[in-house]
């Protein structure tokens, strides 16, 4: 693993109103609220893609837009991928990010959309387990079907040693986990912030569901890094089902990236 660059220092005021707050209250009720708080970042080309083919890996941030993911890492409870992208990019899903302030580095618990359960025997090579069993991460939990309990065996060889949340799909719409159930269960779980990394499908379910559901956006912050390329048509496209404008936006320019932080809407009734 090559090591981080030193977090470029403007960064730090930069995204300070995006991340989460320590304790999230409810300005309203005075108590803690449910939901955790959400952060979508991702990277993308000019062309708004993430990837340059289906299911490859592709490298568009600079080494210090990826120290400051790894920084926004360090900021939260927990960091989300779908299971497309464990099985291409093989993740660590840890973070590297030291802080001076702090003795030790930060654990971040991985959490794995894999509705019908696909990480299977493949968690068994994977580099997510090799970093939790060296001590540098956190064993993930997997966000699984309930149906699929009774049908896939090696679940309950996974279940021994690692967690699984079972959630219903909703089975009226393209068979999708309801965001609102993941997120009120990572609540319940103690996680009180979560950060999704991706992948397309993930994302573009993400900002879909905060087109179509004007009042209940589960996004509380949006940080997309824009690296200088095109991956041209054959890359794998992020963009909403809708329209979608974003508030509180602002920009920070690095040696080669740019960095927007935004919000989904202008009332977030979380907050
Ligand atoms: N540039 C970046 O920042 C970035 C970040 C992450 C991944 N990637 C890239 O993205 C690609 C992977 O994207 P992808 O779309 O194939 O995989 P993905 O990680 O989005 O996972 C897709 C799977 O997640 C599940 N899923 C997604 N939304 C769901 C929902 N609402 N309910 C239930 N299950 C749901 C489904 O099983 C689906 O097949 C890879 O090439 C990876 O390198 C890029
Ligand atoms: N910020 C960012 N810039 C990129 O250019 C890129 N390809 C990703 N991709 C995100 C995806 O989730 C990767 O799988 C993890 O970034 C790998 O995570 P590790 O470093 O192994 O922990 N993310």
């Amino acid at each position: 693993m090559a090591p981080l660059s030193p977090l470029a220092p403007t960064l730090i005021p930069f995204l300070d109103r995006y991340l989460p707050p320590t304790t999230k209250v409810n300005s309203e009720t005075g108590l803690n609220t449910k939901l955790p708080f959400v952060t979508l970042t991702y990277a993308q080309s000019l062309d708004s893609r993430i990837s340059k083919a289906p299911g490859v890996q592709t490298v568009i941030s600079h080494l210090e837009t990826k120290t400051m993911t790894h920084y926004i890492r360090s900021k939260h409870d927990a960091i989300l991928i779908g299971i497309g992208t464990f099985l291409a990019d093989d993740p660590g899903l840890n973070c590297r990010f030291q802080s001076p302030m702090e003795q030790k580095v930060h654990l971040i618990r991985p959490v794995i959309i894999d509705p019908t359960f696909q990480l299977g025997a493949k968690y068994e090579t994977s580099r997510l387990r090799k970093t939790a069993e060296e001590g540098l991460g956190l064993p993930p939990i997997v966000v699984v079907d309930s149906l699929v309990l009774n049908q896939n065996p090696q679940i309950n060889t996974f279940c021994q040693k690692h967690r699984i949340i079972l959630i219903d799909l909703d089975r009226n719409s393209e068979a999708r986990f309801v965001w609102e159930d993941v997120f009120a269960e990572l609540g319940r779980q103690t996680l009180n912030s979560v950060m999704v990394e991706g992948g397309a499908s993930i994302i573009e379910s993400l900002l879909s569901c905060a087109t179509s559901n004007e009042d209940t956006h589960l996004i509380n912050s949006l940080i997309i890094t824009i690296g200088p390329v095109f991956l041209g048509k054959s890359g794998v496209e992020v963009s909403p089902m809708n329209e979608l404008r974003l508030s509180e936006v602002n920009w920070w320019k690095g040696i080669r990236d740019s960095v927007v932080c935004a919000r989904l809407n202008k009332q977030d009734h979380r907050s």
